[in-house]
């Protein structure tokens, strides 16, 4: 029997024997899962009734238990190590679905488990099948698995989760982003990859030095997928998918993840995935049921007055942590002056701070040290903060997309929460159509004066101007279809990708088309 690998946790594949799990470790348990985010159950079982549509050829079956899905037993033990009990409606597709082999879109709200939804079938596969048998431990590190993610937070937040689940298997994560010195990431390549997580700039520095290989990719993940392209990674994306060694479509299985689904990604998705189920839970682009939404009228100069207000009466506390966003870096820290003037404990997270700052704040933020965060978009999508009870939109986005990700950081898996939006007439009459749709989708209170200012702009929302800062429209909200049913898709030619921007930063800059440049 081959000498078991030294690192704490992971396992090895031993070609005859399969697959020997590592000894249980106390203290990496309690380190791996302490932060386990334990749903309340209220809401849980109201994933039930949201609407599922899983449209393509030959769809799998979906599962209604785990005990359904042919699970890895390793797999089922770092479940229950989670205290995940019920697989969330995303996860009931992605199982059979992934183990057939076959690609998948899916669209699925905030907070209903993506991640998993990806991460348990790529393991469950992975733990089961081992390695390709002709990898090569020397030169580059060759993932099997590759999951390209926006931000550095959500990158690294997909990471632990994906530590989680790997727990004892020999499956090896390894994380790497931007905005920090390679040299640490660099060691852990080193090391040996078998699942990457990465943003797209650091990932291509990596290849660039020979440091990674991806000819053994057999499962390539694209997390936020209409966030990647908002921030320009497209030719980043592109030239990882296709310019490199990356095996051809019919050679991978590709998933693509969001809770909202912009029509040019789905003309991506053309391009990146073979004969692709689309799955949506609930409507495409829509905010969960589990998130109380109030919107109030605040003129500009009455939003410090009334924020104080808010948070006196409903106090940010450790179990209640309250996220605010603001459309400014430069007002996101001069909010959280102000409330610390205040006797409020606040800290501030933008794309101005550096990596570390913004890695001490969120962890401020976290642990309740500081329960008040306040937030430029760069925290509107995919972070999972457990006990985040309240999001106030201080200052309304311009994309309504935006919206829905950002009240996402509450009422997370099954769980309630509230969001409040601070409504400008002056500023906000642009969004105010999209707002009441996303309210109305929801079931939830369209004040009067939102009805009236709706009745007197005349216009604001998708179908007024053709949505995401003119880039082609977005997805018909409110529908739960498949792009591909749409008479158009044959006929799409996508923009000049000039007009898309490009940049492709590896942070959190501007994106390009969304209206807000230069803000972030
Ligand atoms: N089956 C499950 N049972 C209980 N909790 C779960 C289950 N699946 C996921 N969770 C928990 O639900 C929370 C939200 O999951 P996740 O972050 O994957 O949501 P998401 O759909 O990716 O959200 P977003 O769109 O905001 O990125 C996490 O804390 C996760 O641990």
């Amino acid at each position: 029997m081959p000498a078991p690998r030294r690192e704490r946790g992971v396992g090895i594949w031993d070609p005859e024997q399969g697959h020997i799990p590592a000894p249980r470790d106390d203290a990496l348990e309690a380190q791996l899962f302490k932060s386990a985010h334990v749903a309340t159950g209220i809401n849980f079982a109201k994933y039930d009734d949201i609407p599922i549509e899983a449209s393509g050829n030959n769809v799998p079956k979906g599962i209604n238990a785990f005990s359904e899905a042919k699970l890895d037993p390793l797999l089922i033990e770092n479940i229950e190590l989670a205290t995940y009990t019920t697989p969330t409606p995303v996860q009931k597709y992605s199982l059979p679905i992934v183990e057939a082999g076959r690609d998948l879109m899916a669209c699925a709200q905030t907070g209903s488990g993506k991640t998993a939804g990806f991460l348990f079938p790529i393991l469950n596969e992975l733990f089961m099948k081992g390695p390709p048998p002709n990898r090569d431990t020397r030169g580059p590190a060759c993932p099997v698995a590759l999951i390209l993610s926006p931000t550095r937070e959500l990158t690294s937040q997909i990471y632990d989760e994906a530590r989680r689940f790997a727990y004892r298997s020999w499956v090896r994560p390894v994380v790497v982003y931007g905005g920090v010195p390679m040299r640490e990431q660099m060691m852990g390549v080193r090391r040996g990859v078998d699942l990457m997580v990465a943003t797209p700039g650091r990932l291509l520095d990596f290849i660039e030095r020979g440091m990674v290989s991806l000819k053994h990719v057999k499962y390539l993940i694209l997390d936020e997928a209409d966030r990647m392209l908002d921030m320009g990674f497209e030719p980043q994306i592109r030239r990882i998918v296709e310019e490199e060694d990356c095996p051809a479509q019919d050679k991978r299985v590709t998933l693509m993840f969001s809770a909202t689904f912009p029509r040019e990604i789905q003309y991506l998705a053309r391009d990146f995935l073979g004969d692709y189920i689309f799955l949506s839970v609930g409507r495409v682009g829509a905010a969960s049921e589990n998130v109380t939404q109030r919107v109030i009228e605040v003129a500009e100069h009455e939003k410090h007055e009334v924020l104080l207000d808010i948070l006196t009466v409903e106090p940010a506390s450790a179990t209640n942590l309250t996220l605010i966003f603001v459309e400014t870096k430069k007002g996101a820290d001069m909010l959280a002056h102000f409330l610390y003037d205040n006797n409020f404990p606040a800290t501030a997270i933008h794309g101005d701070r550096d990596q570390r700052e913004r890695e001490r704040a969120l962890h401020s933020f976290r642990t309740a040290r500081t329960p008040i965060l306040v937030a430029t978009a760069v925290a509107a999508r995919g972070l999972d903060i457990a006990n985040v009870t309240h999001v106030i939109n201080y200052d309304l986005p311009s994309d309504i997309d935006d919206y829905v990700h950002r009240i996402g950081r509450t009422g997370r898996a099954g769980n309630t929460g509230v969001a409040t939006a601070f409504f400008d007439q002056a500023k906000n009459f642009n969004v105010v159509r999209d707002l009441i749709t996303i309210l109305r989708d929801a079931n939830q209170e369209v004040p009067d004066f939102l009805e009236q200012v709706s009745r007197y702009s005349g216009g604001g929302g998708r179908g007024g101007r053709g949505g995401r800062g003119g880039r082609g429209g977005g997805f018909s909200r409110g529908n739960t279809r498949d792009f591909r049913k749409e008479k158009e898709y044959n006929n799409y030619q996508p923009p000049a990708r000039d007009s898309w921007g490009g940049g492709g930063q590896d942070s959190w800059g501007p994106p390009p088309s969304s209206g807000q440049g230069g803000y972030w």
